[in-house]
């Protein structure tokens, strides 16, 4: 079935949810859906013309883009993909568009694993890594580095609120690391044990800034306090090529029920903290509470932070490492000028 206003499929439509509710998650796994979203797209199309065929197709991306702000690589495979639709007749386009999402797809996994093999060279046998949110380009890190013998252990944050430290925790208890669980709170005191930090990312920016999961840049600070290195694991996907004309990137602001629920909520407002009759009375239900005359009770909910190129020691993709200083130059080279919105590819 073909969404019939905009020519979407329900598989791209589908993907989007998914995105959007973050059941796919994590840049390069964003990355990667959406290209196989494009894919499907073209597969499944009706278009009868080669105009209509290429009018779908970026609708679809649109479709996909308009789902969260903060991870690049989103954009970057869109225009990836669609530059790839080449050809003057539907079946050509769609035959073209499959083979560049695959090429996409498999350039991705390859980058990753050459990314890991990189990285483990700067760890060594023995080594204790702090983790935050869960990277799968961190993870190629310490895969490689555990495939080539050595014995690591991690101290892997919680990362409130939505907790991506447990799938972490999981794959590294799988690969046989002995994993320490700790709530972002504790960082801290844990630094002391640790021998490098080692995160992922969403976006660089052209000046080195690193954009990833809110909590980041408070560890990388901590972390240079106590003289841990800070390593960023990052595909060049993950490079922002609109930040080297000044753009900055979106922070995307979640839900607040991700960090208070209803009835948490609930909880709070239900007391009317200026009464003192009310706050002695433990439990005490002011009916009033959530008249217009309590106080208001804000919650914000950034998904991302920037941490600034001084705190990281080195950004590790699949072309090398390199100072968070210089990534320019990697960003210049591969990505040339500018870029457009995927969809005026
Ligand atoms: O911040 C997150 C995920 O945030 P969210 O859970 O909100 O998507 C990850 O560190 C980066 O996306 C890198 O992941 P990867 O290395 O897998 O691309």
């Amino acid at each position: 079935m073909v969404d019939e206003e905009a020519g979407v499929v329900p598989a791209v439509e589908s993907t989007a949810d998914d995105i959007a509710a973050m059941e796919i998650r994590g840049a390069a796994t964003i990355a990667d859906a959406a290209a196989e979203a494009l894919a499907n797209q073209a597969e499944r199309s009706r278009a009868e013309s080669p105009a209509a065929f290429r009018r779908e197709l970026r609708a679809a991306a649109r479709t996909l883009y308009e789902t969260r702000p903060t991870a690049v690589s989103l954009p970057n495979a869109l225009r990836y993909v669609l530059r790839g639709m080449d050809g003057d007749t539907v079946a050509d386009l769609r035959a073209a568009t499959i083979d560049r999402a695959e090429t996409f797809q498999r350039d991705l996994a390859q980058a990753q694993e050459r990314l890991g093999e990189i990285g483990a060279n700067r760890l060594r046998d023995g080594d204790v890594v702090m983790t935050h949110c869960h990277s799968t380009d961190a993870l190629s890190c310490l895969e490689a580095a555990l495939k080539s013998g050595k014995h690591l252990e991690a101290i892997v944050k919680e990362t409130r609120p939505r907790k991506q430290g447990h799938i972490t925790a999981r794959q590294l208890r799988e690969w046989g690391v002995p994993v320490t669980l700790i709530v972002d709170n504790a960082a801290r005191r844990y630094l002391d044990e640790a021998d490098h930090v080692l995160v992922g990312a969403d976006s660089i920016a052209a000046d080195g800034s690193v954009i990833n999961k809110v909590g980041t840049s408070g560890l990388a600070v901590n972390a240079r306090e106590r003289g841990v290195p800070v390593m960023v694991a990052a595909q060049t996907i993950k490079l922002h090529p609109d930040t080297m004309t000044g753009h900055t990137v979106e922070i995307e602001m979640r839900d607040e029920t991700e960090v208070l629920p209803d009835e948490e909520r609930a909880a709070i407002t239900g007391v009317d903290v200026t009464d003192e009759d009310a706050r002695e009375t433990t439990g005490t239900i002011d009916e009033d509470a959530d008249s217009p005359a309590a106080p208001e009770l804000t919650v914000e909910n950034p998904a991302f932070d920037v941490t600034p190129p001084r705190y990281v020691d080195a950004i590790v993709t699949e072309r090398g490492q390199f100072p968070p200083e210089s990534i320019v130059t990697l960003m210049r080279e591969l990505f040339g000028e500018p870029t457009d919105d995927p969809w005026d590819a």
